[in-house]
C-alpha cells in the first residue's frame, strides 16, 4: 500500500477540499472609486458550509471586498469592478444578471443593526413578499417563525411580533436583521462587522448563532477582532493595502501565517 501519511496527506485533503467545494470565486478582482484603486487583483474562494474571515488593518479594503460578492458596490457612485466573481461557477457580473435575485442568494448583515421602521414581524415577512416566496397569511406566519428561530430570536419575541422592531436590545435587533437575511434562503451571507455595535453578551450570542448557520449556509465575514475570526471562521484571509496577502485555514494563519504582514497584524503591530 502506499498511502500518504502526515502532513503530506493533510496538504492532499486540504487541496482537495479547496478544489471541490468553493460555493464563490474571485479571480482578479479589481474595484476603484473613481481615479483611487481599493483592490488589487483580488484571487479568493470562498468554502461552502464554511465562515470565511476578512481581516486586516483598516481600510485594506475588506468590506470593499465582501460588497463586490452580492454587487453592492453597485449602488456607490463613480465604484468599478474588474475580473471575475462566480457563485455556483456562474459570472455574477455578466450581462442579464439579476441583481435583485442575486441579492436574494447572497444576502448581507451590516455592521449597525438597521431593522425597517416596521414591526419584527413585517422585518421578516418584507423579503417574503418582494420575491413572491408566499401568498397566504399561514405561509408568511410560517417563513416568519422559522426564521426566527433559526436567528434563534423566536422565543424573545414570539408574543410581541407586532412591536416595533426597533423596540428590541441592540443583539436583539442584530439577530432580527439576521432573520430578515434568512427568510428570503439566501445561498451566502456576507457579515460586515455584525458584532461591533453590540456589548459581549450579545456579541457571544450572535457567534453562537454564526457557528449554528453555517451547517446551511455559507458566511462571509468582516471583522477586526481577532479572538473573533479565530473562534467562529475556518478559513481566514488577511488584506493588506488593497491585496489579499494569503488565506488559509483560521488555525494556520493564527498559528503559521506565511507573510510577515499577517503575523505584525495578529500581533498588534499595525492596523
Ligand atoms: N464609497 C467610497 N468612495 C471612495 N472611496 C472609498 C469608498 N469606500 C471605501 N473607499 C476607500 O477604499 C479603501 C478600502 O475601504 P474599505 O472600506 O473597503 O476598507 P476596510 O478594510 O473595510 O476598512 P475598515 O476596516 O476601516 O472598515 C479605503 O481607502 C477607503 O477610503
Amino acid at each position: 500500500m502506499n498511502a500518504m501519511t502526515g502532513p503530506d496527506a493533510k496538504k492532499a485533503l486540504n487541496d482537495k477540499m479547496n478544489a471541490n467545494t468553493h460555493k464563490m470565486a474571485g479571480s482578479k478582482v479589481s474595484v476603484y472609486y473613481g481615479e483611487k484603486r481599493a483592490l488589487f487583483d483580488v484571487d479568493l474562494n470562498i468554502r461552502e458550509n464554511a465562515v470565511t474571515a476578512l481581516i486586516g488593518p483598516s481600510g485594506c479594503g475588506k468590506s470593499t471586498f465582501l460588497r463586490t460578492l452580492n454587487r453592492m458596490n453597485d449602488t456607490i457612485d463613480n465604484c468599478r469592478v474588474t475580473g471575475e466573481i462566480t457563485l455556483d461557477g456562474e459570472d455574477i457580473y455578466k450581462s442579464g444578471i439579476d441583481v435583485v435575485e442575486l441579492r436574494a442568494r447572497v444576502g448581507m448583515v451590516f455592521q449597525n443593526p438597521n431593522p425597517f421602521p416596521k414591526s419584527i414581524y413585517e422585518n421578516v415577512a418584507y423579503g417574503p413578499r418582494i420575491h413572491g416566496l408566499a401568498r397566504h397569511r399561514a405561509d408568511f406566519d410560517q417563513i416568519v417563525e422559522t426564521s426566527l428561530q433559526k436567528a434563534g430570536l423566536f422565543n424573545e419575541v414570539k408574543d410581541r411580533l407586532h412591536e416595533p422592531g426597533t423596540s428590541l436590545s441592540g443583539g436583539q435587533q442584530q439577530r432580527l436583521c439576521i432573520a430578515r437575511a434568512i427568510a428570503v434562503s439566501p445561498e451566502v451571507i456576507l457579515m460586515d462587522e455584525p458584532c461591533s455595535a453590540l456589548d459581549p453578551i450579545a456579541t457571544a450570542r450572535v457567534e453562537e448563532l454564526i457557528s449554528e448557520l453555517k451547517q446551511n449556509y455559507t458566511i462571509v465575514m468582516v471583522t477586526h477582532s481577532m479572538q473573533q475570526a479565530a473562534r467562529v471562521s475556518e478559513r481566514t484571509a488577511m488584506f493588506h493595502l488593497g491585496h489579499m496577502v494569503e488565506e488559509n485555514d483560521t488555525d494556520t494563519i493564527f498559528t503559521n501565517p506565511a507573510d510577515s504582514r499577517t503575523q505584525d497584524y495578529i500581533m498588534g503591530r499595525f492596523g
